[in-house]
């Protein structure tokens, strides 16, 4: 027989283990300021040199040890546009393994409260806008990442698998493009934001005439600071529950030429800005729906004009630090 789970979300316990895969990655290390922030005493992370999710074994291990109750997974291969259409098999493949090995393990081990962090490129390319979660599977994907979109695919459906099965009241975020402190800046593996970031400072130092980035500039995305993405985490976890995975994001969206004339004016580079349009534009738009977040009661709190100018003072600031 199966069944969903009858489960009334609330206020977590401060003082029980809580695992956040990917501690240290953009997202894992926001939601961990932020657990700590709001009073988690037993936040549990371990590096992928410590603990390599991909192995079956250590991460049974890791769980029969640990005995979280709650689990965040944001351990995952991630990379901007190129990454993933360079590196397909490992988007797939990797987090395939990560998701599964984590999921089952969570599952053998009676987690109480999980949330699994899939990315809006689950989409259709062509879906309409905003997007609703319910346009999950009516169309064909993004070729540039189909391959990380459907290991992703595979972890909502294994989330609401687990729910009809076992009766667990786990839970799927979407987030739109994120960015922050502690992001990837490396110029060609990282997402947008960071790549304009580094590039247009370094140019502000230089006092390069002029900046090439990469496509037409047209298409539109959707950026969400890091820190809004953590405290999301915990309100969904706190107090939604439910098979649809949610979409997290800000409801508005700028075109890539708007998004480098925001960074250019944050870094103080006056240059003239050009277009390589033998890199990929990817999908046309990517704008969330994001009515199921505000119903359940969350809200962004950082603009992106704010969240640019901070995470350039924090890259100026981290210059030896940064994932490059
Ligand atoms: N960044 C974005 O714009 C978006 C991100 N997301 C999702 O959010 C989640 C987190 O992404 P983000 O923080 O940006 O990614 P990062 O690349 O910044 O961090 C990923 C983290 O995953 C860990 N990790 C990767 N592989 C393994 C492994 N084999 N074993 C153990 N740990 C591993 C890394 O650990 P270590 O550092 O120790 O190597 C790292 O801490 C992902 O699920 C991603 O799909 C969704 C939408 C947008
Ligand atoms: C989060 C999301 O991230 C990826 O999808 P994406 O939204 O296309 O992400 P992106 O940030 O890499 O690019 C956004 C746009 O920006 C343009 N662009 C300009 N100049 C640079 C540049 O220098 N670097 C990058 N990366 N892009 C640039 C680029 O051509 C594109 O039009 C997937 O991994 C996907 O799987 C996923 O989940």
């Amino acid at each position: 027989m199966t069944t969903e789970p009858v489960f009334e979300p609330g206020a977590l316990d401060r003082s029980a283990p809580f695992y956040v895969a990917g501690h240290r990655g953009l997202v894992g290390s926001a939601i961990w300021r932020h657990l700590k922030a709001e009073g988690f005493t037993s936040v549990v992370g371990r590096t992928s040199a410590e603990l390599d999710l991909k192995d079956r074994e250590a991460v049974f291990e890791f769980f029969a040890a640990s005995k979280p109750r709650y689990v965040v997974l944001a351990a995952a291969k991630v990379g901007g546009i190129l990454a993933n259409q360079t590196y397909p098999v490992d988007f797939l493949s990797d987090n395939l393994r990560i998701q599964v090995n984590v999921l089952d393990a969570a599952r053998k081990f009676g987690v109480e409260r999980l949330l699994f962090l899939g990315s809006s490129c689950i989409y259709p390319k062509f879906a309409e806008q905003p997007i609703r979660e319910d346009a999950l599977l009516t169309g064909h994907l993004e070729p540039t990442n189909d391959a990380y979109a459907i290991a992703k695919i595979a972890g909502i459906m294994q989330i609401q698998a687990i729910r009809r099965q076992y009766g667990l009241p786990w839970i799927s975020a979407m987030p739109t493009n994120l960015y922050g402190p502690g992001d990837n800046f490396s110029p060609t593996g990282s997402h947008v934001l960071p790549a304009l970031i580094r590039r247009y400072d370094e140019a502000a130092q230089s006092g390069a005439e002029s900046v090439t980035n990469w496509g037409t500039g047209s298409p539109r995305r959707e950026f969400l600071h890091v820190d809004d993405m953590a405290s999301a985490c915990l309100h969904l976890l706190e107090h939604y529950d439910g098979p649809s995975q949610v979409n997290v994001g800000t409801g508005t969206d700028v075109t890539i030429r708007e998004l480098a004339t925001l960074v250019a004016a944050a870094v103080g580079y006056d240059g003239s800005f050009e277009w390589d349009t033998s890199k990929p534009d990817g999908t046309p738009r990517k704008l969330l729906d994001v009515s199921k977040l505000k119903q359940a009661g969350w809200a962004p709190k950082i603009s992106l004009e704010e969240g640019i100018q901070s995470t350039v003072a924090w890259y100026r600031s981290n210059a030896e630090n940064i994932r490059a």
